[in-house]
């Protein structure tokens, strides 16, 4: 049996918590005993109805080294981020005796990992967690970063904590069962880490955007761990975000309102790709980004098939909807543009005259 090859990236946090690994490669399950911890007596596995095979495999694999494992499985996507499924969880905790020595195991994509940090963060007012993101999406932003939350009808994410995992277990292999538009979806969160912070990505992407969207191609390993640098560079300085962290928000005023104007039938990366362009674009209507830079967003995400439009006759009530988005202060919007590459920067307060011209360059 060859060993295990992995890389390990360790998010630090700056303001005193403790720190934790991101593992990055194949083979990654077997390390699950040893995050968890001798003290845990139960463990949950929380995974998605597309993960009901897999979500059984590793709850089996947990009871054969002793620990008393349920698996709680949870709907699809977004449907899971709601507070019926996640106090479908506490139920299912409480029921089996969950203690503060216990361990959450999410084992899924964001949208399962959200939940699953969520439902640990407040479980007997916070138990240790782990995440298994099993999407591009998941791997390279949602699992790691210690945001975990739920939606309400208001909008997206408008309850949830900073709640960071104890490790985060990114086994390639995973992707291989992911759906083509949920891969790709995914690379969204990639660009935008490009756009932010490392344009290495973009050029990867662009030199050859079929084999970016493909998970057995030569570049999937390079461009998530690259994505995942950048969140655990940001992250480590401002888990809270009283600051720098808002970069990572780029593209997603704009998203969450998409989001939540399509019922969630739109996956979050597909969004973002919009919302970036939206951005981009304020930022170059406003004088602060060049013209080449702004079109780069375009032709990058067309590359790899990601929407750059959205239908033009909804802005009054996206508007209204990122009024309530995490940035917003008062009645003050607030978007994260660029100043040139990989040079974010706050705009506050746009004009509505620029906003309604940066919509009128997504309108389809
Ligand atoms: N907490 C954060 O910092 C953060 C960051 C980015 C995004 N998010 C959140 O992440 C969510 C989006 O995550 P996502 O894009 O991973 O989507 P998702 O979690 O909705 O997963 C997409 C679909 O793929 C299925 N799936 C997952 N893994 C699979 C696999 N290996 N094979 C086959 N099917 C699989 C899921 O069941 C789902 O139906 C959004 O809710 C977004 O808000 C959170
Ligand atoms: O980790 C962050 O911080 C981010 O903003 C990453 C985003 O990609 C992610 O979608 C996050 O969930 C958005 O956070 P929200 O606070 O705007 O809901
Ligand atoms: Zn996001």
């Amino acid at each position: 049996m060859t060993s295990p090859t992995h890389t390990r990236i360790t998010v630090e946090d700056s303001g005193g918590g403790p720190s934790y690994d991101v593992l990055v490669g194949h083979r990654l399950l077997g390390e699950l005993p040893e995050l968890i911890g001798p003290q845990a007596k139960r463990v949950a596995v929380l995974h998605p109805e597309a993960l009901a095979e897999t979500g059984q495999v590793v709850r089996e694999d947990l009871e054969a080294q002793g620990y008393e494992a349920i698996a709680v499985q949870l709907p699809n996507a977004e449907e899971a981020k709601t507070v019926e499924v996640a106090a479908y969880c506490w139920k299912a905790l409480g029921q089996t005796g969950f203690t503060r020595g216990d361990v959450l195991v999410g084992v899924g994509g964001g949208a399962t990992t959200d939940v699953a940090g969520f439902v640990a963060a407040c479980w007997l007012r916070g138990v240790r967690w782990i995440a298994v993101p099993t999407t591009v999406l998941g791997m390279v932003d949602a699992a790691v970063g210690g945001k975990t939350g739920i939606n309400t009808a208001e909008g997206k994410n408008l309850v949830g904590a900073f709640h960071p995992p104890a490790g985060v277990l990114c086994d390639l292999a995973a992707l291989e069962s992911l759906s083509a538009h949920d891969y790709v979806s995914g690379l969204a969160e990639v660009i935008k880490a490009g756009f932010i912070a490392d344009p290495a990505i973009l050029e990867v992407i662009e030199k050859d955007p079929e084999a970016a969207c493909r998970p057995d191609g030569p570049y999937t390993a390079e461009l998530i761990e690259r994505s995942i640098r950048v969140k655990a560079d940001v992250v480590a300085g401002d888990l809270r975000e009283s600051g720098r962290r808002e970069i990572l928000n780029y593209g997603h005023t704009l998203a969450h309102a998409i989001e939540r104007n399509e019922r969630y039938n739109w996956r979050h990366g597909a969004a973002v790709a919009v919302g970036m362009v939206f951005a981009a674009e304020l930022g170059r209507i406003a004088g602060r980004l060049d013209d080449a830079t702004a079109q780069r967003h375009r032709s990058v995400l067309q590359a790899v098939g990601l929407p750059v439009t959205y239908r033009g006759d909804q802005w009054p009530k996206l508007l209204e909807t990122m009024k309530v988005d995490k940035k917003s202060r008062g009645d003050l919007l607030r978007f994260i543009v660029l100043d040139g590459l990989a040079r974010p920067a706050v705009l506050e307060g746009p004009d509505p005259a620029m906003l309604l011209a940066a919509h009128a360059e997504i309108a389809a």
